[in-house]
C-alpha cells in the first residue's frame, strides 16, 4: 500500500480563509476587528521566522496584529509588566508568547500571568483544565490542528486505537484529551515506554511528537493506520541551509501507512491556521457573541 500525503498546507489554506470570512462578520457586529499581538523575546532565528509567519497571517485574516520584539536581556519583570498591559488592552483578543524564553526567564510565571480568555496558545492551566474536564477551553494550536486533519481524513474516530508519542504540555498531552475526547482509545508514549515498536504497531492512529529525527519506523506502522507527524527536525546540509525532517521516517512510512503528513507541509502549516482561529474564537468570547461556526 502507498499511503495518501495529507496536505497541511492546503487545508490550513482553507481554515484561514474561512477565518477571514469570520473576522469580517466579526467586526461589522463588534465595530473593531479582532486583534492578536505576539511576542518575541531574543534573537533565535528559527523563532524569529515563525513570529513572522503569524503576524503575517493576522494580517492578512484581516485582523489586528501588535508585535512586540524584546532584547534577550528583557528581565522577567519586564516581560511580565508586557504580558499585564496586554492582559488589559482591550483592542487585544489573543497573546501569544513564542517559546522558549531565555534561561533567565521563568516560562511557567509567564504562562501563568497571560489571561485565561487571550490564550490563544492554549497553555494556561485554566485552559488546560478546562479542556480536561470537557469545558470550553482555548485548545493548543498544534494538537488542534492534527484533530482537523485527522478528522477530514477518517471522519469518527470513536473506538479507534490512538498512540501519542510525547506527553509534552503543548503538543502531547493536549492531543491526547483531544483524541480522548472523540471517544479513540488513547495511549500516551514517552521516553520510558517499554517496546515502543509494539505499542506503536497496534494504533489505528499515530502522532509522533518527539522531536528525534525519523526515529519512528515504517515497519512499526499498522498497515492501513493514518500517521501525523509533529515533528520538525533541521539537519545539516552541505549547502548550510538545513533541511526539515519529521520524527517519522516518511519515505517506509508510506509504504503502510493510509495516509501520512509530510514535513514540511503538514502539522505546521496547520498550527498557524489554527491560531487564527483561536484568535477569532477568543475575540467572539470576549464581545459575548456566539461561537464562529464551521471553522
Ligand atoms: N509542527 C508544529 O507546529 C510544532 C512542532 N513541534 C515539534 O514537535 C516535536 C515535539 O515537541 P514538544 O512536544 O514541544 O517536545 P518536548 O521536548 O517538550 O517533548 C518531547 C516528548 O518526547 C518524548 N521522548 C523523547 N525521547 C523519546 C523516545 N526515545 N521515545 C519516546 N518518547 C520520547 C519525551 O518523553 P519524556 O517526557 O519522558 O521526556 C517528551 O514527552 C519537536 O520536534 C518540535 O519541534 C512542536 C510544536 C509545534
Ligand atoms: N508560544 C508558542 N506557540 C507555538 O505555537 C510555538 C511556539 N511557541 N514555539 C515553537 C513552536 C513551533 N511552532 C511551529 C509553527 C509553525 C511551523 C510551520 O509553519 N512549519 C512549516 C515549515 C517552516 C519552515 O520551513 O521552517 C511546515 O512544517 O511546513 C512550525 C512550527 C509553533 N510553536
Amino acid at each position: 500500500m502507498t499511503a495518501s500525503r495529507i496536505d497541511g498546507k492546503a487545508a490550513g489554506v482553507a481554515v484561514r480563509e474561512r477565518v477571514a470570512k469570520g473576522v469580517r462578520a466579526f467586526e461589522q457586529r463588534a465595530g473593531r476587528p479582532p486583534g492578536l499581538a505576539t511576542v518575541l523575546v531574543g534573537e533565535d532565528p528559527a523563532s524569529a521566522v515563525y513570529v513572522r509567519s503569524k503576524n503575517r497571517a493576522t494580517a492578512e485574516a484581516g485582523m489586528a496584529s501588535f508585535a512586540h520584539n524584546l532584547p534577550d536581556t528583557t528581565s522577567e519583570s519586564e516581560l511580565l509588566q508586557l504580558v499585564a498591559d496586554l492582559n488589559a488592552d482591550k483592542r487585544v483578543d489573543g497573546i501569544l508568547v513564542q517559546l522558549p524564553l531565555p534561561s533567565h526567564i521563568d516560562e511557567k510565571k509567564v504562562i501563568a500571568t497571560i489571561e485565561p480568555s487571550k490564550d490563544v496558545d492554549g497553555f494556561h492551566a485554566m485552559n488546560a483544565g478546562r479542556l480536561a474536564t470537557g469545558l470550553d477551553a482555548l485548545v493548543p494550536c498544534t494538537p488542534l490542528g492534527c484533530l482537523y486533519l485527522l478528522k477530514a481524513e477518517l471522519g469518527d474516530l470513536s473506538g479507534l486505537d490512538a498512540v501519542v508519542i510525547g506527553r509534552s504540555n503543548i503538543v502531547g498531552k493536549p492531543m491526547a484529551q483531544l483524541l480522548l475526547g472523540e471517544n479513540a482509545t488513547v495511549t500516551i508514549a514517552h521516553s520510558r515506554t517499554r517496546n515502543l515498536e509494539e505499542v506503536v504497531s497496534r494504533a489505528d492512529i499515530v502522532v509522533a511528537a518527539v522531536g528525534r529525527p525519523e526515529m519512528v519506523r515504517g515497519h512499526w506502522i499498522k498497515p492501513g493506520a493514518t500517521v501525523i507527524d509533529v515533528g520538525i527536525n533541521r539537519l545539516p546540509t552541505d549547502d548550510g541551509k538545513g533541511r526539515l525532517v519529521g520524527d517519522v521516517a516518511f519515505d517506509e512510512a508510506v509504504e503502510f501507512a493510509r495516509a501520512i503528513t509530510p514535513v514540511p507541509g503538514g502539522v505546521g502549516p496547520m498550527t498557524i491556521a489554527m491560531l487564527m482561529r483561536n484568535t477569532l474564537v477568543a475575540a467572539h468570547r470576549r464581545a459575548g457573541l456566539a461561537d464562529p461556526e464551521n471553522l
